[in-house]
């Protein structure tokens, strides 16, 4: 379709900028739009935006292609309009145009012809590719998988602790990397919440099947974030190389999608992932994604992408335990080699449950901060450096809510949580209780025994220790033990 308008009202005839007070009104919109985008993606979106020129109460700005320009009136057309009122100098409405030396690139058609409604590659900007030429993005590839993003050397399986929450999705992780396209396992669809591993899982098997065994090559692997395979396929479009974008990913041993909630709404991009999909799986290859939520819950994604992803091997990571934290930071401090005094590893464990990444920012600042000042860690410079994370995870659930909640759970009298009745059936789930209490609040051992009918500070600690060891043996057990600290913590 002729690009009609750039046509009719090339940029060239705006006025030109000769007022000082634009010029100055343009910078500081240009700077206010920096700020609230972020350098990243100010520089792969904005940063060719110029002033052509002011037509009465128009400001008529322009961009390289009509690509561009069709992105930036979506997407901040109507801030760019506001920015520009705010400024008081007599513009009210902004026009977005194709920089009339640009328009010929454009005129192939092959990206309205796509009905395309999705952004560029953010790996470089626009800019860039216009520099370029065709070169820039097109995602040709010489060699199997060395267009996929890079790893990181620290997500490795030997990295990787192990525990209750995640040893399903790990032990599956490790079976796609020993023997890819395994009976059951294609594809391999890992899901779990914010910051529990999910990355880190993808990068390690893509490692081990990238490394040579025996004197035999490793397989080539494509890794990427979801989002990086929509960049690369609207460059393929852009660049009308689809065919070899097709080509270069069907080449691969192996197809990893981080993130693929990111494909979501996404139309062209899903139907592209579902055909490189199916064109994968019928060849025997190897699919492993990754996502925030289970197929099923995918709203938004195609069912029949939703039901192919579905079908192989879906492995939940679940949220830490305490033991599973208390590892991991042992571990991490043992990288780093600091030496961290296992109360604050228990301390940093308790306070901090949201997620391993936070956990394990607490930790740097904790040893960044020791080795700035070269003093040794202790519970009290933790409580110091970390203060503003320890409040924001003040947990404020109280014994009696914990007591409350374990009583439904079970199905026994509130009042048995400090009654003297021992049966197994009222013991345990008050045993539970303690348990959580220690874990959820910062209540002490004769504190929490002291709510729970006068007992001894031992027998707190018992529990605390008999309750660890039931769900260390007992899967069901611990299940649910996490549902119920779960309940309380949200
Ligand atoms: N079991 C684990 N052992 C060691 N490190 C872990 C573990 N789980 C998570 N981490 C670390 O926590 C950080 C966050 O993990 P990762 O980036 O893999 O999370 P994610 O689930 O992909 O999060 P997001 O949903 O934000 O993409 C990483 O530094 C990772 O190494």
């Amino acid at each position: 379709m002729p690009d009609q308008h750039a046509n009719a009202t090339p940029a060239a005839s705006a006025l030109p900028v000769d007022d000082a007070r634009l010029d100055a009104a343009w910078a500081r919109i240009r700077g206010r739009l920096r700020e609230e985008v972020g350098e990243a993606e100010y520089r792969t979106w904005l940063r060719q935006l110029t002033l052509a020129g002011v037509e009465g109460e128009e400001a008529v700005v322009q961009v390289p292609t009509r690509f561009l320009r069709d992105w930036l009136r979506g997407q901040y057309g109507d801030r760019l309009r506001a920015l520009w009122q705010a400024e008081a100098v007599g513009v009210r409405r902004v026009d977005i145009r194709v920089a009339p030396q640009a328009a010929p690139r454009e005129a192939t058609g092959a990206v309205d012809g796509a009905g395309l409604a999705e952004p560029l590659p953010a790996t470089r900007p626009p800019g860039e590719a216009a520099q370029t030429g065709a070169r820039a993005e097109s995602p040709k590839v010489e060699s199997r998988g060395d267009w996929a993003a890079p790893l990181d050397p620290r997500f490795t399986f030997d990295s990787f602790i192990v525990g209750k929450p995640n040893e399903f999705a790990h032990a599956c992780a490790r079976r796609v990397a020993e023997k890819p396209n395994s009976p059951g396992f294609n594809p391999l669809f890992l899901y779990g919440g914010v910051g529990l591993g999910k990355t880190h899982l993808m990068h390690a098997i893509a490692w081990a099947i990238r490394a040579p065994q025996e004197g035999i090559a490793g397989r080539s692997v494509a890794y990427m974030s979801a989002e990086k395979f929509m960049y690369r396929f609207i460059a393929a479009l852009r660049s009308q190389s689809t065919m070899e974008f097709k080509e270069s990913l069907r080449s691969v041993d192996v197809l990893m999608i981080d993130d693929l909630q990111f494909l979501i709404g996404k139309d062209n991009t899903q139907e592209e992932f579902f055909h490189t999909f199916n064109a994968l799986v019928d060849q025997g290859k190897q699919i492993v994604v990754s996502s925030d939520k289970p197929p099923s819950d995918l709203a938004g994604l195609e069912d029949r992408l939703r039901t192919r992803l579905g079908c192989g091997m879906v492995a939940d990571i679940h949220a830490t335990t305490y033991e599973l934290r208390i590892s991991i930071l042992e571990s991490k401090a043992n990288t780093a080699q600091v030496d961290v005094p296992a109360r604050v590893l228990e301390f940093l464990a308790h306070k901090i449950t949201s997620n391993v990444r936070e956990l394990e920012g607490a930790l740097n600042r904790l040893i960044a901060h020791a080795n700035l000042f070269g003093r040794p860690v202790t519970l009290e410079s933790c409580q110091e450096v970390l203060h503003d994370i320890l409040r924001a995870h003040d947990r404020r659930v109280t014994i009696e809510e914990i007591q409350k909640r374990v009583a439904e759970h079970y199905n026994i009298r509130l009042t048995d949580m400090s009654s003297a009745r021992r049966a197994r059936n009222v013991a345990r789930p008050r045993q539970v209780a303690m348990y959580l209490s220690k874990q959820l609040t910062s209540r002490s051992l004769p504190e929490i025994g002291r709510r729970f009918g006068n007992r001894d500070h031992t027998t707190v600690m018992h529990a605390v220790s008999r309750v660890a060891e039931l769900m260390q043996g007992d899967a069901g057990f611990a299940e649910d033990v996490e549902l119920l600290r779960r309940m309380l913590e949200t």
